[in-house]
């Protein structure tokens, strides 16, 4: 379903966590935005938050990212969470298997290789390559985007099996046909989460995927600060998406 109206405030509703399944964003969701996609940190404030709701939805909680599993996990340490990693590419179950999708990666190569050079010439753009795609940051150049968007039409032209992805002040060509609606499905097919109601918190473009397949489990989907969003509610910022998780890992009637 599309959503036409500006959504509502999710304050107003409530959720019991022992009938729902949570899940998270990671940038610009659980973690504030940063210049340095490398210098992000989370509060143990927020990781106590995220074991005391995990538990009391029986386990039913995953972190939904563009990172890698191996990221998030060295973001979150010490906690290893389900997580459905580069933009559903890659799965870890609640059981710890980890399921990732393959594909021949010399094309990646030599587009990230592309990228790298461009970077070299653009000072504060920088590249972030991983399994399945290649970042490219221009958050501390943004006098670069113009030539970013350039080069990256024109890559996407040459490759045209790779996804271009616009999220915030990065460009990233996804290799994988995967999208974080199709890993919340596996994740929503398997125990804990399955016959759960779920909802999902997320910031940027990649997200509206996750939000457009909440409804076939009844779900919510939540955007997480300013913007257009099929989300049905909103929250203003990953301060009050933190404040809201800590009343509700205190319990009921807080
Ligand atoms: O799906 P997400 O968890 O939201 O990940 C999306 C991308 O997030 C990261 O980049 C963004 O956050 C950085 C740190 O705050 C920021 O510097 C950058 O400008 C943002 O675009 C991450 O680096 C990417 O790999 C993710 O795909």
């Amino acid at each position: 379903m599309k959503h036409t109206e500006e959504p509502a405030d999710f304050a107003s509703i409530a959720l019991d966590p022992a009938t729902t399944a949570f899940f998270f964003d990671f940038d610009g969701t659980l973690a504030e935005i940063v210049d340095d996609p490398d210098a992000v940190t989370i509060g143990d404030d927020v990781r106590d938050a995220l074991v005391a709701i995990g538990e009391a939805a029986g386990g039913s909680l995953a972190v939904i990212s563009g990172r890698e599993i191996a990221a998030i996990d060295r973001f979150l340490s010490p906690l290893t969470l389900p997580v459905g990693g580069a933009h559903g590419a890659e799965r870890r179950s609640v059981e710890g298997d980890v399921h990732r999708t393959e594909f021949d990666s010399g094309d990646l190569d030599r587009l990230a290789a592309r990228v790298e050079g461009f970077a070299r010439e653009y000072p504060g753009t920088s590249v972030e390559t991983k399994r399945t795609s290649v970042a490219l940051h221009y958050r501390r150049n943004p006098a670069a985007e113009e030539e970013c968007v350039a080069l990256a039409r024109s890559l996407a032209e040459e490759y045209p099996s790779v996804s271009l992805l616009a999220g915030k002040m990065v460009l990233e060509f996804k290799f994988s046909g995967r999208t974080k609606a199709d890993v919340i499905a596996d994740f929503m097919a398997e125990e804990p989460f399955s016959g759960r109601r779920p909802v999902y918190f997320g910031d940027d473009v990649t997200d509206e995927d996750a939000f457009r397949v909440m409804p076939r489990w009844d779900g919510v989907s939540v955007k997480i600060g300013e913007g257009p969003t099929e989300a049905g509610y909103r929250l203003a910022d990953p301060s009050a998406l933190h404040a809201w998780m800590k009343r509700l890992a205190q319990g009921p009637g807080r």
